[in-house]
């Protein structure tokens, strides 16, 4: 097996990529370890490069180092190859993904790493994409795209953008009209602040939006929340983040939460769509839950979360 290490430069505040090259020669270089380190150019720099790895038929695993949006383009450059494992050592920002196991301080370990096994996960299939953690609408889509417009202000960290594009949204209109159908057979009909369909049970730097999300049951957990006031919001966003909104009585008239196969949703304009936080616009989409085919790498000593105590769910 070959270890290849694809760093991404810019994920987090590119403080940790330094320490992680560091360590993987220092744990690699003596070892009969056959690895590789690559510090990633550009997002479809990633895929290139993997594609023409690939495609000398070696077995290798590709460790994504950066945050979710690394991982999301070394997935998605991986899928369709017999000969490709997917790990991920989390130096981005949110790095959502991992939170599904327990024992995460080994993802950091390198030795653990390479000493780790294959097992089978799901991935969410979006257009011609796989989401690998969440795909989110509404409200806080519409913060993360329009963030761009404050990165600008000098003196301004990221943390401060998405602040200020928080409230910028806060000030216009709030409601998506949306038609969601899941399964083929259920609808939801109705003006929402925002919904995910999730794989893994986080976004966002740790909002437990399906907190009954398991990343290897072959389900997809939904979660809609119904358009509130501007004075409400605050009050569910701290129980939408612990994620306990599911057993928060003063919340369930406004919460719908579901396991499914397979969601179609539709609106009549376009609308910004969040795919593992990558930003997209689309009036239609379909998600469908493809069982256990991500061949992700994990490390010695870590576990994916045991299932979780059944919540009453609508
Ligand atoms: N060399 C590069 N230059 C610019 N962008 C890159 C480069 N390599 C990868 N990318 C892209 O950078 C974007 C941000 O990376 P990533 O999402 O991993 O970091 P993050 O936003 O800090 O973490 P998280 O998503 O966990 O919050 C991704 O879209 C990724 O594809």
């Amino acid at each position: 097996m070959k270890h290849i290490f694809i760093i991404n430069p810019i994920a987090g505040k590119g403080k940790l990529q330094e320490n992680i090259e560091k360590s993987i020669h220092h744990e690699l270089k003596t070892k009969k370890v056959d690895y590789e380190v690559y510090f990633s150019k550009s997002k479809d720099d990633i895929k290139t490069y993997i594609t023409n790895k690939c495609g000398d038929n070696m077995q290798s695993v590709f460790y994504a180092c950066g945050g979710d949006g690394t991982l999301h383009e070394v997935v998605n450059a991986c899928i369709g190859f017999e000969n490709a494992y997917i790990g991920v050592i989390p130096c981005g920002s949110g790095n959502d993904f991992v939170k599904n196991f327990d024992n995460r301080d080994y993802f950091h370990y390198i030795d653990s790493q390479v000493n780790g096994k294959a097992i089978n996960l799901d991935l969410i299939k979006v257009k011609d994409k796989y989401t690998v953690s969440v795909c989110n609408i509404g409200f806080d889509a519409d913060a993360a795209f329009s963030m761009h417009k404050f990165k600008k202000i000098p003196f301004i960290t990221g943390s401060g953008c998405y602040i200020m594009s928080v409230i910028y949204n806060l000030s216009k209109k709030l409601g998506k009209e949306l038609e969601v159908i899941i399964d083929k057979d259920e609808v939801l009909k109705g003006s929402f602040l925002l919904g995910v369909v999730a794989n893994g049970h986080s976004y966002g730097g740790g909002y437990k939006c399906a907190p009954l999300a398991e990343i290897n049951d072959g389900i997809m957990d939904l979660c809609f929340v119904s358009n509130i006031s501007r004075v409400k919001i605050l009050s569910v966003l701290g129980s939408y983040k612990e994620g306990t909104h599911l057993t928060n009585e003063k919340l369930k008239d406004i919460i719908t939460y579901k396991k499914c196969k397979h969601v179609k949703i539709k609106s009549k304009e376009p609308i910004n769509i969040c795919i593992d936080g990558e930003n997209f616009i689309h009036d239609e989409i379909e998600l469908e839950a493809v069982k256990d085919i991500l061949k992700f790498w994990i490390p010695e000593g870590v576990r994916v979360q045991a299932e979780k105590s059944v919540y009453t769910t609508q």
